[in-house]
């Protein structure tokens, strides 16, 4: 990780709402860089008055650092001076958080979506206002919660983050996440790098959820044709919204991020674990939305959706 001079430091505030793994995970790497500079807050669900906690993340090589950090309740005046705002909650909770927040933020405030799945950036698209630019994010680290204020970060990985709409991010932010965040990459067209991303999660979310597996199980031959059949699906959806995606990397990308990730339990597979709501809406369940609006059906993703709600209830 480079570091950045301090003549480029940004000069105004950044708000991460969503303090959870990934949000505390991206806020230590930003405060890091930033040189506890009091310029990061977190920003919380709740409403009355919240002392500053004393956050701590337990590194790859089990370092832990604790570090500072403002919280801000949905009340904090504060809330007017964030420039950059990072929403690192579930997908389900996008446009929830935003509702709540976006009359209080600068009428050039900049948000990027940090989440996984696809969507959410359609439902807050009517909440933004004219210079309210929105870019659009996807990352591969891990991060696992601890406890409230304590989080692990379990694996390394690529985050990738584009312009969507509106005014553009400031330089001053674009370098700052580039040089805090490992591994990570501005890319021109941001949202098939998200299609690739979807597929991975496609295939991996909810056949580990179902067969109560790791990702690494999905390696076995038995799962070959399944993972292809949603692939399949994936790609014909994607050409209609004029998506080219090349069927034989996208492939190899799925069996790599299973390779790579063989030892963990998806986040869904967890989410039926702990009784908590899954992002299957978002993830399978946005190649319906999209496949409907062009009238076509999606055999094998559909019994996926079903299966997994069906193990939710
Ligand atoms: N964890 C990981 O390793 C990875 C996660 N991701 C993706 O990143 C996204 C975030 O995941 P993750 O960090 O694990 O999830 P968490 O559940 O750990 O974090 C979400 C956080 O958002 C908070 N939140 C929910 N609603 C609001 C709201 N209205 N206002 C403010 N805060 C709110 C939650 O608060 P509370 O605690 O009070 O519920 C929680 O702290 C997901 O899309 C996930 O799939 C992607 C790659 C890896
Ligand atoms: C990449 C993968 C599948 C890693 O487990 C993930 O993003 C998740 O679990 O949600």
């Amino acid at each position: 990780m480079s570091v950045l001079s301090t003549s480029n430091y940004p000069t105004s505030q950044i708000g991460i709402l969503g303090a959870g793994a990934i949000g505390q995970l991206i806020g230590f790497q930003i405060n890091s860089q930033l040189q506890n500079q009091q310029k990061m807050s977190y920003i919380t669900q709740a409403t009355g008055l919240i002392s500053d906690p004393s956050p701590h993340l337990t590194s790859l090589v089990s370092q832990t650092h604790h570090y500072n950090a403002h919280v801000l309740s949905l009340h904090s005046p504060e809330i007017s001076e964030i420039k950059l705002l990072i929403v690192a909650v579930k997908a389900y909770q996008v446009f929830n958080a935003i509702s709540h927040l976006i009359t209080k933020l600068p009428a050039d405030c900049h948000i990027l979506l940090l989440h996984n799945g696809l969507g959410p950036h359609l439902e807050i698209l009517p909440l933004l206002q004219p210079h309210q630019g929105l870019s659009l994010g996807t990352t591969s680290q891990g991060a696992q919660r601890i406890d409230k204020w304590h989080v692990k970060h379990t694996g390394k990985g690529l985050t990738q983050i584009g312009h969507y709409t509106g005014i553009a991010m400031a330089d001053e932010y674009r370098q700052l996440l580039s040089h805090s965040i490992p591994d990570c990459d501005f890319v021109d067209e941001i949202i098939p790098a998200l299609w690739q991303k979807l597929a991975v999660n496609c295939v991996i979310n909810p056949l580990t959820a179902i067969h109560q597996c790791k990702n690494g199980i999905l390696q076995q031959s038995e799962f070959s044709e399944k993972i292809q059949q949603i692939l399949f699906e994936l790609n014909l959806v994607a050409q209609k919204e004029a998506i080219t995606l090349d069927m034989q990397q996208l492939t190899q990308r799925v069996l790599k991020v299973i390779q790579l990730t063989s030892n963990n339990y998806s986040s869904m597979f967890q989410d039926i674990q702990h009784k908590k709501l899954t992002e299957i809406d978002y993830i399978n369940g946005y190649l319906l939305k999209v496949a409907q609006k062009h009238g076509i059906q999606l055999d094998v993703n559909q019994q996926l959706v079903e299966s997994v709600q069906l193990l939710a209830q």
